[in-house]
């Protein structure tokens, strides 16, 4: 299966430090964007807040290069735009992992509770503090589970849910992430919205939440209009969390 979409061109590399690094080098070079950049391994792989992301040969690791007209406040959207399109990547081509895949918020998938992928923006400014690019590197766990997994962060793979093609992966991908872009610049982001809450994690849960080295616990109240947590705090107020991630959550009984 060719790996395409209408406007998209692709790039495939054998090895990289990171697909991020690339796109960002294809930007300082004058890319016009709309370019999905893949490698099959990486040797300094990255994830969300400094941590490694290993990624030896058999998961698919790529990032797409965008240049949207957008206020670079706004540009965070762009990691639920990923998680859906990712989402419907998976329902095609793993149609047994479906039923189960879930979006934790801000930007993981995950399968029964187990981390199946993550994503990581980077973004450009221009001198007057516009946005010049914005870089969505994907990672997501294809043939196997890598290094870091824990008891408190567990991690599958697609392998488990009888879909072991990293190029399967990311052909449905990147033809669910143009489609998925394209609904957001013409439709904004009440449909995007309306597709990651579908397969919300958590939403009435009680849930700890990470900002920096802070922990706040509290009720999951909302995804608010502009991607916001809204969480519901014991005292009975409501913090509105931008960034941060979800460490944990216990089911509403
Ligand atoms: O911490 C996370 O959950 C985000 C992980 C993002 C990993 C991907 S793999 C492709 C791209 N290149 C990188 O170095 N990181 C992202």
């Amino acid at each position: 299966m060719p790996i395409a979409a209408p406007g998209w061109r692709v790039e495939r590399l054998r090895q990289v430090g990171s697909t991020n690094d690339e796109a960002r080098d294809r930007a300082r070079d004058g890319d016009p964007g709309l370019l999905l950049i893949i490698a099959e391994e990486q040797l300094s792989g990255r994830g969300r807040r400094g941590r490694q992301w290993h990624s030896p040969p058999g998961n698919l690791y790529c990032s797409a290069l965008l240049r949207p007209g957008m206020p670079p406040q706004e540009a965070g959207l762009f990691s639920f735009v990923t998680a859906v399109a990712l989402a419907a990547a998976i329902d095609e081509c793993a149609p047994a992992a479906s039923a189960l895949l879930t979006c934790k918020w801000p930007n993981d998938l995950r399968i029964a509770g187990a981390k199946l992928s993550g994503i990581l923006l980077e973004s450009g400014a221009r001198p007057d503090g516009g946005l010049d690019h914005l870089i969505i590197g994907t990672g997501v766990n294809v043939r196997f589970v890598p290094d870091g997994a824990t008891e408190r962060y567990p991690a599958t793979c697609l392998a488990d849910h009888g879909q072991d093609d990293p190029e399967a992966v990311a052909a449905a991908y990147l033809v669910h992430l143009a489609d998925w872009c394209s609904r957001f610049a013409a439709e904004g982001f009440a449909p995007v919205r309306r597709a990651w809450l579908d397969r919300a994690e958590g939403l009435g849960a009680a849930i700890t939440v990470r900002l920096g080295r802070e922990e706040l616990q509290g009720r999951f109240l909302d995804f608010g209009h502009d991607g916001a947590l809204m969480l519901e705090r014991p005292d009975g107020s409501v913090r509105t969390i931008v960034s941060g991630e979800i460490v944990q959550t216990v089911p509403a009984t």
